[in-house]
């Protein structure tokens, strides 16, 4: 079993939905299975009860798309495929379509670390409606879990107000792959380094840590547990002083510390990994000045999460380095994002592009039919609205009204006039071949930086956030109105 990216690397075309295959077969038989479609990733409400999303995933399903194919093994497994009467469930021709696919779709996405909202797509696939249909659980798999990481991660970043925050998860994280995905994630949505050391190789984020509980209770007492760690990491000492009695522990880093500064080296810290964390860190910010250590930084961890963090902020605790596992890497409070993948359009033989709506009652799952794109107008660098619209409208006019696809008298006229406006959709992949040049993890998170920067932050407050405005430019929100009540007749003939 390979656990590392490698995975995506080779073929995954069974990480897939059994549905999936059994559609695909049903296409195929229908002589459907070229038809063009465009489907739309999406998802309707942001996590965590907060005013934004990271979008990230992206560079996963890059290696997943042209990576996409069938080997051997995989045909074979679906060639012995019975149904209940003993005949196979895959017919040979199309064993042999599978061998012979080959992955051809246009995929335009918004790149990693932007700041996306409900209803925008963010990623569009257009292409044969088999392929499109083969890739929608993968790519639900890897957008869902890596964007509700990186979201967790830029609310827990703001939280800390610019402190940097070490993502310790590995150990409570969902098995090896979920472990590995949310590390890239946090890293992408404002972690400054993660305890997980093949994220670091594979990913090339930076690794660091302090040290257990364990090595204290090796030795006969605390400080000779310090005075061993400074002789063998003289240049990497954060002393984790709560094993025994905090405040006591604090006095032996501060004495090891001295021991280091005569042997020219700095203690850089401490760490407190239990109790009152801000009654804790005040003291020991306390003692360490007094001490002459006024440069050492105090980690603080345990359970922390953004609210936590904001507490202690409010508290004025003294903490200038935050170590967050469990409740980053697991969403603790919202374990999944709930993003779908929703057929938008099909194309017909004579080139015509039919909408397709699937009815709700509950307006929030009607989905947007038609081939659309997604713009953000801003000022001055502040984000202003997102307008999805069908891609045949003209963009240069001087105003739009964009209105709320689930409340229609949310409505706002935009005055294009000095507006600067952005494309979110980016090419990535033209007829199944890659005409995106990938960005490096480090731009990633340079990007979500970038992005959080253009909006108010009313936005981005952690609770009751100020709704940032999306909307249906006027006449797609006209055609979907039209086709959802076109449909309900039609159902109710
Ligand atoms: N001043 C504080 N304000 C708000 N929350 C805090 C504060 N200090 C600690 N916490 C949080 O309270 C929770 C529990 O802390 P508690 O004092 O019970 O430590 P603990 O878990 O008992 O320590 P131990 O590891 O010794 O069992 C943790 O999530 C911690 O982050
Ligand atoms: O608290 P988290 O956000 O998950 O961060 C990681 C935790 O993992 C370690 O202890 P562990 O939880 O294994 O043991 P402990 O709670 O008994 O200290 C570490 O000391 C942190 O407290
Ligand atoms: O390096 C650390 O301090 C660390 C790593 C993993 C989990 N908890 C703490
Ligand atoms: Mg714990």
């Amino acid at each position: 079993m390979k656990i590392t990216k490698d995975l995506y690397q080779s073929s995954l075309a069974l990480l897939t939905d059994f549905y999936q295959l059994t559609m695909a077969y049903a296409y195929w038989k229908s002589g459907k299975s070229e038809q063009e479609a465009v489907f739309n990733l999406f998802f309707r409400k942001n996590p965590f009860q907060g005013g934004y999303t990271i979008a990230a995933g992206l560079d996963y399903i890059i290696d997943y798309c042209r990576n996409f194919s069938f080997d051997k093994a995989d045909l074979d497994y679906l060639a012995e495929m019975k149904n209940a009467d003993g005949s196979s469930t895959f017919e040979k021709g199309f064993i042999d379509y599978l061998q012979n696919l080959k992955f051809s779709c246009d995929i335009d996405a918004v790149e990693e670390g932007t700041v996306v909202f409900p209803n925008i797509p963010i990623i569009r696939v257009k292409g044969p409606l088999i392929q499109c249909q083969l890739l929608e659980t993968p790519l639900l798999n890897i957008v869902n879990f890596q964007t509700l990481i990186a979201t967790k991660a830029s609310r827990i970043t703001e939280a800390a107000k610019g402190d940097p925050v070490l993502e310790f998860g590995l150990r409570r994280a969902q098995g090896i792959d979920g472990a590995l995905a949310a590390s890239r994630a946090s890293y992408i949505g404002g972690c400054s380094a993660t305890s997980n050391v093949m994220a670091g190789k594979l990913f090339g984020i930076p690794v660091s840590g302090t040290h257990a509980h364990s090595w204290i209770m090796s030795f006969d007492t605390e400080l000779q547990a310090f005075h061993a760690y400074a002789e063998a990491f003289p240049d990497k000492c954060i002393f984790l002083v709560d094993t025994y009695d905090t405040v006591n522990g604090i006095k032996n880093a501060i004495e090891v510390g001295k021991v280091l500064r005569e042997k020219g080296k700095e203690m850089l810290g401490i760490r407190i990994d239990s109790g009152d964390l801000a009654y804790y860190s005040s003291i020991a910010r306390e003692m360490l000045d007094e001490a002459g250590f006024p440069d050492a930084k105090v980690v603080a961890s345990n359970d922390l999460d953004e609210q936590i963090i904001t507490s202690l902020k409010i508290q004025e605790a003294q903490i200038n380095t935050w170590g967050v596992g469990t409740k980053l890497v697991t969403a603790y409070d919202q374990p999944a994002l709930g993003a779908v993948y929703k057929l938008a359009a099909v194309k017909h033989e004579d080139g015509r592009w039919e909408p397709k709506v699937k009815v709700s009652q509950q307006s929030i799952k009607i989905n947007i039919p038609g081939l659309h794109d997604v713009v953000r107008f801003s000022k001055n660098g502040k984000a202003l609205a997102d307008m999805i619209f069908l891609i045949d409208l003209d963009l240069n006019k001087r105003s739009y009204t964009i209105i709320d696809p689930n409340d229609p008298t949310r409505r706002k006229k935009i005055d294009t006039n000095s507006l600067e406006k952005e494309n979110l959709l980016k090419p990535i992949f033209e007829n199944g071949s890659k005409i995106y040049n990938r960005p490096d993890i480090h731009q990633i998170k340079e990007n979500t930086k970038r992005n959080l920067q253009l909006f108010d932050k009313a936005h981005k407050r952690l609770v009751n956030p100020h709704i940032y405005p999306v909307g249906l430019e006027e006449s797609l929100y006209k055609m979907r109105t039209d086709l959802v009540l076109k449909m309900k007749d039609y159902d109710t003939q």
